[in-house]
């Protein structure tokens, strides 16, 4: 069985595919200095909770965060036995090659991202993703990531403004009753809600605009559900695809020869 590690910024999700299904997705926060040891236990004592007994062979990790990477290659190699496929390593192939400006480094979580969005719905895609950042990546015809947006993301955005401002609580985001707020939350919550709405919106016709085909836009990442709320912003939204994309990733491995 295959773990698939998603090592954002703030979160890092773990999850096991079958080679059908996942059997379960486990979240925990991104912290550098915990150890491979730390991460067993954590995790297995989450799938003795759900019951889940594997035997996991294969692993392969995405992370933004190049310091988390050491430690979860030792809990690969001390755990299962595995070398793991690290996304954006040499020695991990892509479907498809980035065309970006040379010395470039993408975010392994949007190649990802890429690889599963053309897996399941073929090219001329804009995927948006939020996360700690917001971002648009957009796949060619051909499946290759061509370039795209970065936005700080929603509740980094909240938290800017608790920081920035005294008198500014900390809030969620939600969407809110009205636009005009008639309490601080309310019209935090109304300037951070309707602004990435209209953010996303107006990004994604531009990038329309500059691109010669017509595109197909996916959402995904946990708040990309709740934007959809407000507006018509969406194909399709996809909670698992940089998990799916994961998959895709090892298969091609596997396929050529390389994990
Ligand atoms: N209505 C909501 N209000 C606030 N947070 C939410 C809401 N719905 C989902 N979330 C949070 O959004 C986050 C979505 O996770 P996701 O993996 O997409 O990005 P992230 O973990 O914040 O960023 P990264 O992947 O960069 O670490 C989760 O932490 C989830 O708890
Ligand atoms: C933009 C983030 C932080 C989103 O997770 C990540 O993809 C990243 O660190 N990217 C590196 C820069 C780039 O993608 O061009
Ligand atoms: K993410």
């Amino acid at each position: 069985m295959l773990l698939c590690i998603d090592c954002g910024n703030t979160n890092t999700v773990f999850s096991i595919w079958d080679g059908e299904r996942f059997l379960c997705t486990l979240r925990t926060a991104t912290e550098h200095t915990r150890t491979a040891d730390q991460y067993f236990v954590w995790f297995s004592t989450l799938l003795a909770h759900h019951r889940i007994e594997t035997r996991i062979t294969d692993v392969i990790i995405s992370s933004t965060v190049p310091r988390v990477v050491f430690n979860l290659r030792v809990f690969a190699d001390r755990y299962f036995g595995a070398r793991p496929l690290v996304v954006g390593k040499p020695d991990c192939l892509l479907p498809h090659a980035p065309r970006v400006d040379q010395g470039t480094n993408v975010g392994p979580d949007r190649l990802v991202n890429t690889a599963g969005a053309y897996d399941r719905h073929g090219g001329d895609l804009i995927v948006v993703d939020f996360g700690t950042a917001t971002t648009f990546d957009v796949v060619a015809h051909d499946g290759a990531y061509v370039g795209g947006v970065i936005a700080p993301g929603v509740n980094l955005s909240l938290e800017a403004l608790h920081m920035a401002a005294a008198a500014l609580p900390h809030v969620d985001v939600t969407k809110p009753q009205a636009v005009i707020g008639t309490n601080t939350v309310a019209c935090m919550q109304s300037g951070v809600f309707w602004g990435y709405v209209g953010l996303v919106r107006e990004i994604c016709a531009r990038i329309r605009g500059e691109y010669d085909r017509p595109m197909r836009i996916i959402g995904t990442g946990g708040l990309a559900s709740l934007f959809a709320q407000a507006d018509v912003l969406f194909d399709t939204i996809e909670d698992d695809l940089t998990m799916h994309g994961l998959t895709v990733i090892h298969a091609y491995n596997k396929e050529n020869g390389a994990a």
